[in-house]
């Protein structure tokens, strides 16, 4: 069944990722790897940080319902990566936390912030988000196709310096947007608030505080593009297909290898 989905899927995967890179201008070679998550609107992902297979940008189109996606700033990575503790394990697509420590290692000091992700906007984070200071782009496509709206760099944000972050998804149908850090850019394209397309009245009801929570009444899909460091990855023209319908766990997770080179019928599913 997902092979099917990656057939019809594939075309316009190849269309988008060629374009984040070229307007992006972040990736130093095509995107080779694209991880498709399906949330259910009570599901998230655990704060984590992208692994070390993978070169540090990272471009995340959201469809579907709207999710609010934490940074959190964590000390503990930096003592592990000293220790090596989170040392590069080959494939794994990521270094995870658990939760349960949750509160011994957030550094209080520090804020936390929170991007909301809605249906048809891109997310680029790059660099510094594996360790030290989060630097990134949002960028939002508008729903009609080909208008890739101006990048708004929030990086002007104030988040510590020299810190490392997780980021995640809370799993719940409500999301908090009070540390959200664009939700005028973000709610302004959204269909279902047509009374506030105007950005002054937007401006005005967030700063009353009007925005306060988010419902996710449907499934999110996410596209988490990526580029698979060539020593770790598969051959350099192949795109890499992984689709994870319960995020973060493995067993559920299956990957699809594209040869764009190859007939598609020469799709592995693995
Ligand atoms: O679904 C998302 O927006 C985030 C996914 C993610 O962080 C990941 O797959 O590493
Ligand atoms: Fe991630």
């Amino acid at each position: 069944m997902h092979t099917v989905l990656c057939l019809q899927l594939y075309p316009q995967l190849n269309g988008v990722t060629k374009r984040i890179c070229e307007e992006a201008g972040l990736f130093p070679s095509p995107i080779n790897h694209v991880l498709i998550n399906e949330y259910l609107p009570d599901q998230g992902i655990m704060p984590h940080q992208d692994g070390p297979a993978y070169f540090p940008v990272v471009a995340i189109i959201s469809l579907g319902s709207p999710a609010v996606m934490n940074f959190t700033p964590h000390s503990r990575l930096m003592e592990s990566s000293r220790s090596g503790r989170y040392a590069a394990d080959g494939d794994s697509s990521s270094n995870e936390v658990g939760s349960e420590n949750e509160t011994d290692i957030c550094l209080p000091n520090h804020q936390h912030s929170s991007i909301l992700l809605m249906p048809c906007s891109l997310l680029i984070f790059k660099d510094e988000a594996y360790s030290g200071v989060v630097h990134y782009l949002f960028n939002i496509f508008s729903c009609s196709p080909n208008s890739l709206r101006s990048p708004m760099n929030v990086s002007s944000h104030p988040f510590p310096q020299f810190l490392d972050y997780l980021h995640g998804i809370e799993d719940r149908n409500v999301h908090q947007l009070d540390k959200v850090v664009n939700i005028v850019e973000g709610l302004k394209h959204d269909r279902r608030v047509p009374s506030l397309l105007d950005t002054e009245d937007m401006v005005g009801a967030e700063s009353s505080g009007q925005f306060k929570i988010i419902e996710r009444t449907n499934t999110r899909i996410s596209l988490t593009c990526r580029l698979v460091l060539k020593e770790s990855g598969p051959c350099d023209h192949c795109l890499f297909i992984v689709i994870r319908a319960v995020p973060m766990d493995s067993t559920t997770q299956r990957f699809v290898h594209f040869d764009p080179t190859m007939d598609s019928t020469n799709m592995k599913n693995g």
